[in-house]
């Protein structure tokens, strides 16, 4: 059995807790591991609430294909994209994902800005609500890093995340089938390829007793991250995993890792008590700063003298030469290598 990613679980909604020394430890676990688990006592986004988009993704997937398709994907993200369309490694995958994911936009006045299956007309004030969550748990999070950056002034991420701004970040509920849907699949492929995210932070909800997210070591084996941790296995619902994207890690000259992961269909590669038989559903919120965002060098004096931009803190950042591109032009460029067939007609 292979021995699970160490990960560091912080609690950062302790009464009473010193900010400073929160910040600073989960400023240290982003730039050794990537990957924070952030200990879930409901304070930041209840159980209920949690319970509740789960549902709504298993409303959603269970929509009739017609619906789903009228929701296509567009080259702005948001949308309904089918089995294999996504190819997340696009170098050595045979085919592309073995998932179905619906990708969700901003919302207006509790409602989407883009078409939504049948399904999801009654539910869209919740579903904005979930993701206004979300982005408010990013801002905590973002704030912390600036604190412990030493970020002058501190709010320097945050403010670059303002909810309202256009942006690239995304509400995406997944849904991986089980083996039993997927004879066709081979020993060598993956639910999603080995990939590092594209934003600053991402939040992952997962359910327990559900199998699959790996993340590559230092020594570049593959490492099961559990759901329920030791020692959170008595807490409302399982902490809530949080992991750099590139956006961060290029903006922070390397010093916070964005960490390449995938989701396999684990046979014999699962941590204890988990299993990949069933359907696999996951809710992940990737926040991005307003697209106009330049991504300039961080006031951090941590960050530019940072003097480690190894090679192990680069991997995963295809942009080693430093220029300033803004948040929109570092999405497009990912984008456009992962969904092949919606920019073919821009390849050439
Ligand atoms: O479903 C998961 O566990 C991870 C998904 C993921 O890494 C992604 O969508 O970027
Ligand atoms: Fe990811």
């Amino acid at each position: 059995m292979a021995v699970n990613a160490q990960i560091p679980i912080i609690d950062i909604s302790v009464d009473g807790a010193d900010q400073v020394d929160v910040a600073r430890r989960l400023v240290d676990a982003a730039a050794e591991h990537g990957f924070i688990y952030i200990r879930n006592t409901g304070q930041d986004i209840s159980a209920d609430r949690i319970q509740r988009a789960f549902e709504l993704a298993r409303t959603l997937f269970a929509s009739p294909v017609e619906d789903k398709q009228r929701c296509s994907i567009q080259k702005n993200n948001q949308g309904w994209s089918g089995m294999h369309s996504e190819t997340l490694d696009p170098k050595s995958q045979r085919v592309g994902d073995f998932k179905e994911a619906f990708n969700f936009g901003s919302f207006k006045d509790g409602r989407a800005t883009q078409p939504v299956p049948a399904s999801m007309d009654a539910h869209q004030e919740e579903l904005a609500a979930f993701r206004n969550a979300c982005h408010t748990l990013c801002r905590k999070l973002l704030l912390l890093f600036g604190i412990g950056l030493e970020v002058s002034p501190p709010d320097f991420f945050t403010s670059a995340h303002n909810p309202d701004a256009e942006s690239g970040t995304i509400l995406r509920f997944l849904r991986y089938p089980p083996p039993t849907e997927t004879p066709d699949a081979q020993a060598d492929d993956v639910r999603a390829g080995a990939h590092s995210d594209y934003g600053s932070v991402t939040l992952l909800f997962r359910i327990p007793g559900q199998a699959g997210l790996e993340v590559l070591t230092p020594s570049n084996t593959w490492a099961p991250v559990p759901v329920t941790p030791q020692g959170t296995e008595n807490d409302p619902s399982p902490p809530i995993l949080v992991n750099i994207g590139d956006l961060l890690s290029y903006w922070t000259n390397g010093l916070l890792r964005s960490t390449v992961h995938r989701v396999s269909f684990s046979p014999g590669q699962a941590a204890t008590g988990e299993s990949s038989v069933d359907p696999r559903y996951t809710l992940v919120f990737f926040c991005h700063p307003a697209h106009d965002t330049p991504l300039v060098p961080v006031p951090s004096e941590r960050v530019r003298s940072f003097a480690g931009v190894s090679s192990q803190a680069k991997e995963g950042n295809p942009y080693a030469e430093r220029k300033v591109v803004t948040a929109a032009e570092h999405l497009q460029m990912r984008l456009q290598a992962s969904y092949a067939d919606l920019y073919k007609d821009n390849a050439a």
